[in-house]
């Protein structure tokens, strides 16, 4: 391992990507994880560029006022960085950070930024996936097996018994099956991933990702033992970090969840797509809703649209559904059908490469990864000029630059913040633009 390096500096505010932003004695900026505005801090570098660096606090000499005890104290870094301060202050955080976005773009922003939160901060994930470690034991004999989370800014591990984040049935069905495991002749290096799922009832379906065709490594009998409703074991390709399903090796009763998200079912394989926060979530929906002019019927347009959720809970009757994952659109073309919606068509293709779905005859609703909107798709909606453009976006500096080139042709109706994850840097903001 090479030589650690640390430094002692000041913090001055939250950036964009979650971290604090302070100045090393070089002038170099430091982005710097577990650290808030204020602070004196001592940090570890973890990533050294020419004009800029990366590290994470080792100690707190001067401490903000904000700064609260993380509830998951040697792991939240990995999962929910945002745990040293209270929810209050993540909310005034995240508003400035859409302010501030919207204003480097020169977009002024015609309402005061507020972020809805349902004020629950823990419990709230219905999926998490755990990595293994494994270590020697005293004498050597054996290893140990334990649950655990990459740590940020490291390849190493920390050990979990959870995370606060998740439904509690995710952490009871985790150290049940990591129990199980510890009775059996298998190490850390051998397994993979162990993915959890509940659906908003509570019922848990888990794969474990293992990197060797142990199809027996657990029975019939003991997987049904544990607190789930479905299972299976999966091996997968050791070449690939990622928990790619390779071969499907052994099943355990059903691996699909049901949700409702605003009264319409959705069925969703554990390994597949679906919201992480549905409560949130469906609350930006309904508010989208109201921005769906359905007196005057007009066809809907969801661009990027995942599984679905949004175009078919809100979008009318005739409503088309372009999404680039072949996977996301298998589950949406099955929930098409399961909903008998003749009128809604899946396709399988990226939004830049479906221009011709832009007609400017429908509401366009667009969610985006955090890249925000293809250049070309920004530029057939200025052609076309649909009369309303929904903007749902995960990453608010992305969004402010789209909407500064659409404001050409339209103007900024409506706008809210949400939280769809509470002690994490994520930020997620709708727009809602009507041509001018
Ligand atoms: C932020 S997610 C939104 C998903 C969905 N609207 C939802 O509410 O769950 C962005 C989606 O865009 C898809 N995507 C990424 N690049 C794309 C592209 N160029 N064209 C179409 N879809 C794309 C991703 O696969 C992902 O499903």
């Amino acid at each position: 391992m090479g030589k650690q390096i640390f430094e002692t500096l000041r913090l001055e505010k939250i950036v964009g990507g979650g971290q604090a932003l302070g100045a090393m004695n070089d002038g170099r900026k430091a982005f710097v994880w577990g650290g808030l505005p204020g602070e004196l801090v001592k940090i570890r570098i973890t990533k050294k560029k020419s004009h800029f660096v990366e590290g994470v606090v080792t100690e707190v000499l001067e401490k903000s006022p904000e700064r609260i005890m993380p509830r998951d104290e040697n792991s939240y870094l990995s999962t929910s960085p945002w745990q040293i301060m209270p929810l209050s202050s993540e909310q005034t955080y995240k508003a400035n950070l859409i302010e501030e976005a919207f204003r480097l773009h020169g977009v002024m922003l015609p309402e005061k930024i507020d972020v809805f939160t349902d004020g629950v901060e823990f419990n709230y994930r219905n999926k998490v996936e755990f990595s293994w470690f494994g270590d020697k034991t005293d004498n050597g004999t054996r290893e140990t097996l334990d649950l655990a989370f990459f740590k940020r800014g490291s390849k190493g591990k920390v050990v979990v018994e959870g995370t606060s984040l998740a439904h509690p049935n995710i952490n009871k069905l985790a150290i049940e099956i990591r129990n199980l495991l510890r009775t059996k002749p298998v190490t850390a290096r051998q397994l993979k991933t162990l993915l959890i799922r509940t659906d908003q009832q509570g019922n848990a379906v888990w794969q474990l990702y293992i990197k060797d065709r142990l199809a027996d490594l657990i029975s019939k009998e003991e997987a049904t033992q544990l607190s789930a409703k479905g299972s299976e074991i999966i091996y997968s390709d050791p070449k690939s970090p990622a928990s790619r399903v390779t071969e499907r090796l052994n099943k355990f009763g059903g691996t699909t969840l049901t949700d409702t998200i605003l009264g319409v079912t959705f069925n969703y394989a554990c390994e597949g797509f679906f919201q992480v926060n549905i409560p949130v979530y469906e609350k930006a929906l309904s508010d989208m809703r109201d921005w769906i002019d359905h007196e005057n019927n007009l066809p809907t347009l969801d661009l990027y649209s995942g599984v679905g959720t949004i175009g078919l809970t809100i979008g009318g009757d005739d409503i088309t559904l372009v999404e680039i994952n072949e996977h996301a659109v298998a589950e949406m073309q099955r929930n098409i059908t399961k909903l008998n919606r003749a009128n809604a068509k899946a396709i399988l293709a990226p939004s830049e490469k479906s221009l011709e779905y832009i007609t400017g005859e429908q509401i366009v609703i667009v969610d985006p990864p955090r890249a925000g909107l293809h250049a070309d798709v920004v530029r057939r909606l200025l052609e076309t000029t649909p009369p309303r453009i929904i903007y749902l976006s995960c990453n608010p500096v992305t969004q402010a630059r789209d909407v500064s080139l659409l404001q050409e042709k339209y103007e900024i109706t409506h706008h809210q913040g949400y939280n769809f994850f509470p002690r994490t840097p994520h930020i997620e903001h709708l727009v809602v633009l009507d041509k001018k």
